[in-house]
């Protein structure tokens, strides 16, 4: 992370602490409730700039032998930390993700998961994520990511219409 850091500020129209935060896009794989394959993560504003979800560990995230795959992780860290953009404006893209497996996360657990805002400068985003089984003292997983802002009209208009919700999107009115 850069020396030189912008200072930040919530969004006045963000999610307040304990309230649920809007979905990236119904069909998104981390947070879509209506993504059919997806991790349908709840999320949560926290105090801060801190989102928080809760995914319970099913049978079809396995990896090994009654632990959870390490790319269902990764998923979950990347969308949760991905939503912390949201807290300060416009949404913010993956360039950057990198997860550390501390412990292996068993099927049938629920996994709590929580990220947070680092730093931003200019148009990029660092943050951390962390996950753990109920005892935030003893984390199984933490992750940092970096996200970039970006235009969303823009930035999907070459590959909205390859979107389930492409007639919403491109009717101009998401189902966000
Ligand atoms: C119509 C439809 C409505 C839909 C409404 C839905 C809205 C909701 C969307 C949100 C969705 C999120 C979903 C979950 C998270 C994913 O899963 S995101 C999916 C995976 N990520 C991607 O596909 C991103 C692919 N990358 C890109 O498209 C381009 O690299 C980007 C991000 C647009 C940046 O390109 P650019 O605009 O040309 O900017 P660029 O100057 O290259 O970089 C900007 C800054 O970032 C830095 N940077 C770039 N790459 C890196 C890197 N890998 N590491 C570190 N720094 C980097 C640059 O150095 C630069 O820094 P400064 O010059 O400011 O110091």
């Amino acid at each position: 992370m850069p020396d030189e850091l912008d200072v930040l500020e919530r969004h006045p129209k963000t999610a307040k602490p304990g309230e649920v935060m809007r979905p990236h896009n119904l069909m998104c794989f981390g947070c879509g409730a209506e993504s059919p394959h997806g991790l349908q993560l709840e999320m949560y504003a926290g105090e801060g700039f801190t989102v928080e979800a809760k995914m319970p560990v099913e049978q079809w995230m396995e990896g090994g032998p009654g632990v959870i795959h390490g790319g269902i992780l990764s998923s979950a860290l990347d969308d949760v930390m991905g939503m912390t953009p949201r807290l300060l404006g416009p949404p913010g893209v993956t360039v950057h993700l990198q997860v550390d497996f501390l412990q292996p996360i068993p099927v049938g657990k629920t996994l709590h998961l929580r990220a947070e805002i680092l730093g931003r400068q200019r148009r990029k985003i660092y943050t951390e994520g962390v996950a753990h089984l109920g005892d935030p003292e003893r984390p199984v997983a933490r992750a940092n990511g970096v996200f970039v802002t970006v235009d969303v009209r823009e930035h999907f208009a070459e590959h909205v219409e390859n979107s389930a919700k492409a007639a919403e999107y491109m009717g101009g009115k998401p189902q966000l």
